[in-house]
């Protein structure tokens, strides 16, 4: 029996040809359609897919945008008013920049302790271990201390923050710290010290009401000052580094906001700070790091074989002379960006009026560390040190009540006993 396709197609010679064909061209126009309809298919499926990929990804992003922002939302504004909230009658809410930073952690420990509220900025740079600054920040976590991780470069959030809560006080202390970094990464400086002043001013100005500001500038900005001790209306017009050169900016600028808009300005001239959770990048620290790791340590020395010498201030006293500042700073005038009278502007040194040479900062050390330092004495590179720094603190003294109390023997005890415990030492020896 023929088959259906032998029935109808006969396979006779001559039209085998002919039916061939015809056969073929109908197969492959049945294969042609029926791989365009599946092509179709396919398209319209990998076009839903496409699209419900973009759309599920979208979600995901602005998800993540929203559940990982480092600011904003409901529970971001929460923590910020919780952190702020004040705990004791006549207190104050402080905004502190660089509150992982040294200097602010210390400060903020205070400012919570006694019962005021606190709200903190850092930017967590890398400009040395962020993990000190992460521990630090853990820290202030313990003590119910709200860390916002932003730039004082940041206008929004900064806005925002002021927007949240109503600050009396801003404790500004975020910078590029460091004198001889600046030859280095000399941009940072400005960055820091000198636009995210001038954000952060901006903000302060339009704020409802102003704050009083209270800011970090330093004992460099006397450079090549040599009357002794250095007061705050001796020279500072001849700084050594663009560290220096950027902080006396700072007092210039910090001067305009006083001028044109009634903020109230408290400028604080730092003198070589030192104490526990310190910065590594400092000598006392590295020092302590190298004399420990049996490395050996670069002491310079100034002209002539001089020996250099700092004004080590302990942070404790420090933090006393902060805290002395915001309680003693005058309300700022202005509101909504417009001056409505004369406000305060005041310039402090904060230091401990009693230099010690750098061989003898190692020496106690040594005494300290019970560990001898190899040392390399090497002349002082041009690099924007100064010879030798010395406070005259008589004004602080009368304005602020400061009056420092920790001589260097006893801080660096204190900052030894902390280093030790950080990072793990038991008897001088590293414990795995
Ligand atoms: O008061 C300030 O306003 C500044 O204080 C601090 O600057 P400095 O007083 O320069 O402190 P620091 O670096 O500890 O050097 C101390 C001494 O050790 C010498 N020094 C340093 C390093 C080294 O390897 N060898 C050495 O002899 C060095 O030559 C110097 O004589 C802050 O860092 C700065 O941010 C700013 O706050």
């Amino acid at each position: 029996m023929p088959s259906m396709e032998e029935a109808l197609f006969p396979s006779t010679p001559g039209k085998f040809k002919i039916d061939r064909q015809y056969n073929m061209w109908n197969r492959q126009f049945h294969r042609c359609f029926a791989s365009t309809s599946t092509m179709f298919l396919w398209a319209l499926f990998l076009i839903a897919l496409t699209a419900s990929y973009l759309s599920f990804q979208s979600f995901v992003d602005s998800g993540s945008r929203y559940f990982s922002a480092s600011w904003g939302g409901i529970q971001w504004e929460k923590q910020v008013r919780n952190s702020a909230q004040i705990h004791r009658s006549g207190g104050i809410s402080v905004l502190v920049t660089g509150a992982a930073g040294f200097v602010g952690t210390h400060v903020s420990l205070a400012l919570k302790k006694r019962g005021d509220g606190v709200v903190g900025i850092d930017n967590f740079n890398n400009y040395y271990d962020p993990s000190l600054k992460k521990a630090r920040k853990q820290l202030l976590n313990n003590h119910n201390i709200f860390i916002v991780d932003g730039d004082i470069n940041d206008f929004k959030m900064l806005s925002k923050l002021f927007d949240t809560v109503a600050f009396t006080h801003v404790m500004h202390l975020a910078a590029q710290a460091g004198v001889r970094y600046a030859m280095e990464n000399p941009q940072s400086y400005v960055h820091s010290n000198i636009a995210g002043l001038v954000n952060l001013l901006e903000v302060c100005k339009s704020a409802n009401p102003q704050p009083a500001v209270v800011w970090a500038s330093s004992s460099s900005v006397y450079g090549l000052n040599t009357d002794v001790p250095f007061s705050e209306s001796d020279r500072t017009d001849q700084p050594a580094s663009l560290y220096a050169a950027t902080k006396k900016a700072g007092e210039e600028i910090t001067h305009t906001y006083n001028h044109i808009y009634g903020l109230s300005i408290t400028g604080l001239r730092f003198f070589t700070v030192y104490g526990p959770w310190g910065r590594p990048d400092m000598a006392y620290f590295s020092f302590t790091r190298n004399i420990l790791q049996g490395k050996p340590i670069t002491v310079y020395r100034g002209k002539n074989r001089v020996d250099l010498a700092r004004d080590f201030t302990y942070i404790d006293d420090i933090v006393k002379g902060c805290l002395g500042s915001l309680d003693t700073a005058g309300k700022s005038t202005g509101s909504g960006g417009k001056k409505r009278g004369p406000a305060s502007y005041r310039i402090f040194n904060l230091g401990n009026t009693s230099p010690v040479t750098v061989p003898n900062l190692v020496n106690i050390l040594e005494r300290h560390l019970k560990v001898k330092a190899k040392r390399n004495y090497v002349d002082m590179p041009g690099n924007g040190d100064v010879p030798f720094t010395h406070a005259n603190i008589t004004l602080a003294r009368k304005e602020l009540g400061y009056k420092p109390t920790t001589d260097l023997q006893t801080g660096l005890k204190k900052f030894v006993r902390w280093y030790l415990q950080y990072y793990g030492y038991s008897h001088g020896k590293p414990v795995n």
